[in-house]
């Protein structure tokens, strides 16, 4: 956790991106080495970057197709020109197919030059910027042709993305065919949210302050919601994202993630293993998925897109309540949406708890006490609570412990989940990467469902693009407990009257 944990190596670090001309790499994977670079974190006398796909072309067209998706950090106003130009200096980019040895053949012989003009150890991290079909042959072709070479010392990982399959069987059979070429050290299997600023927040939060600890339980709890919401469709992606949907698109990863966080037992460390051990622990105990406590939406127009069939029964929207079987969690029900094209942006965990015993002040219509930890965008913690309105009468009111990052750290500059896990990667921490038997088990909570989707044997209910989904949805969440909160009114601070 201290950054004096980490102890620096040397040597040459090749970091190689599959699939370099694909949608990821250029908006997300070269962004986040590009700032990585910018910052100092990736040093530029022992760094190399090879992209590497099938499509033919120069060092320097790699190079003018990457320049328009490269943004200033944040924190800095402009794109200085001279960073462009010395991170560009460091790409090289290699032509082959994915499951050929030329192509590999060249990439070593390409990786193994830098490598011989550099002192010290080998390090090649192969970033997976490719759909998932295509990685056991190229698992198959790193481990026959470019593995780091064992003379020099260092080591050789492999940073894989989602969908890490289509459901248990799938997700098994590919975990399978990669852990035959490589061990589960040497795998990073990532899901962006775990780099996000307050995902990170929340072992902290949780297990650092006395506050929380007795309170974080069913005896206080009435329910969790874990809300991802975007306010537009699937534009141009309707093809791919039409096979997969909004449970393996969100829920059964991103949101999922957040819940083992919110809901583990404190790990025994911060050690990756004791972390990842705690999450396994929740995700066992959470019990199969009711259908009577699912909703699942489509957008009006989704199949407008010409490249999703017109008879498409796949969810751009969905509610599942999921329940934890054990000690602290028994009858607390966790509310997971996920959806897109709905009225707004963002993504919040909302922790409701339950109403005051013996109430003398009448509090319970004001509204119940909410513990917020907005992820994005515009990361806060609140807590929403009832206080004396300030006065001669003795008149409640709800308000809040408002911690807006903005606010509390102005100069401050968060950064993008993405550079955080790739940093993560090279220096070995695998803390925020998913291990295999996490993965199995959160295929093993969402497949039965997943598979009534795809029979047709649930149906996803049509909702109005830029509404908040299915009423249905807002039904579910009030039948399992959720009570909403009416006439709350917020006052940035920033509007809020300076006193003379
Ligand atoms: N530091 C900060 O930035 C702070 C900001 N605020 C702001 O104050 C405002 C109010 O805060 P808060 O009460 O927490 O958040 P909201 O009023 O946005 O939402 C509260 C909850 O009510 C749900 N909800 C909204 N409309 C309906 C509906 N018609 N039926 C059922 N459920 C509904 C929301 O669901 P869903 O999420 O699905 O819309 C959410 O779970 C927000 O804009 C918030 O961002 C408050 C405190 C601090
Ligand atoms: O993984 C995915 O995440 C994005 C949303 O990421 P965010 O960091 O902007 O919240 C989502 O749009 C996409 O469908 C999904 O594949």
């Amino acid at each position: 956790m201290e950054s004096s944990d980490f102890k620096p190596e040397t040597g040459c670090l090749s970091i190689i991106v599959l699939g370099a001309s694909g949608d990821l790499a250029k908006k997300k994977t070269f962004p986040a080495l590009f700032h990585l670079h910018r910052q100092g974190f990736l040093e530029s006398d022992v760094l190399h970057i090879f992209g590497y796909a099938r499509s033919k072309m120069s060092d320097n067209e790699m190079r003018d197709r990457l320049r328009g998706y490269l943004t200033p950090c944040q924190g800095c106003e402009v794109l200085r020109e001279e960073d462009v130009s010395k991170f560009m200096e460091l790409i090289k980019y290699v032509s082959g197919s994915y499951d050929a040895e030329e192509g590999f053949l060249l990439l070593d012989k390409e990786i193994s030059a830098v490598e011989d003009s550099t002192e010290g150890s080998s390090r090649r991290l192969f970033y997976f910027a490719l759909p998932p079909s295509v990685y056991p042959p190229v698992c198959k072709m790193i481990k026959s042709f470019c593995m780091s070479k064992s003379d020099k010392g260092g080591w050789t990982r492999i940073v894989v993305e989602k969908p890490f399959g289509r459901d248990l069987d799938s997700a098994e059979a590919l975990s399978t065919q990669i852990g035959e070429l490589f061990d589960e050290s040497q795998i990073y299997r990532i899901d962006h949210y775990l780099g996000k600023e307050l995902v990170q927040n929340l072992l902290v939060l949780r297990f650092a302050n006395r506050l929380f600890l007795p309170l974080w339980n069913h005896e206080n709890i009435s329910n969790v919601q874990i809300v991802f919401k975007e306010d537009f469709g699937t534009e141009g992606r309707g093809g791919y994202f039409n096979q997969y949907g909004i449970i393996r698109d969100i829920l059964q990863n991103h949101l999922l993630q957040v819940l083992c966080l919110v809901a583990m037992e404190k790990p025994v460390s911060l050690k990756p293993e004791h972390i990842r051990d705690a999450k396994v622990k929740v995700l066992q105990s959470i019990l199969p998925i009711n259908d009577e406590e699912v909703v699942i939406g489509q957008y009006e127009g989704y199949k407008d897109d010409p490249t999703v069939p017109k008879d498409s029964n796949t969810p751009t929207f969905a509610t599942m309540v999921l329940r934890i079987h054990n000690e602290r969690w028994e009858g607390v029900p966790f509310i997971l949406k996920a959806g897109k094209s709905l009225n707004s942006k963002k993504a919040e965990i909302r922790v409701q708890f339950k109403d005051v015993p013996g109430d003398i002040f009448k509090s319970k219509k004001l509204g119940r006490n909410e513990f917020v930890i907005r992820l994005q965008p515009s990361e806060a913690i609140y807590l929403k609570l009832t206080v004396k309105e300030p006065g001669l009468e003795m008149k409640t009111a709800l308000s809040e412990l408002d911690l807006s990052y903005r606010q509390r750290y102005q100069d401050v500059v968060i950064p993008e989940a993405y550079e955080r896990l790739i940093l993560d990667t090279i220096r070995g921490d695998q803390q925020h990467f998913v291990r295999r038997d996490e993965l199995k088990v959160a295929w093993e909570i969402f497949t039965p469902y997943l598979h009534k989707i795809d029979k047709n044997e649930v149906h996803s209910v049509p909702y109005k693009p830029g509404s908040r989904g299915p009423v249905e949805a807002d039904k579910l969440a009030e039948k399992v407990g959720y009570v909403q909160t009416h006439g709350y009114v917020w006052i940035p601070p920033t509007l809020a009257k300076v006193s003379k």
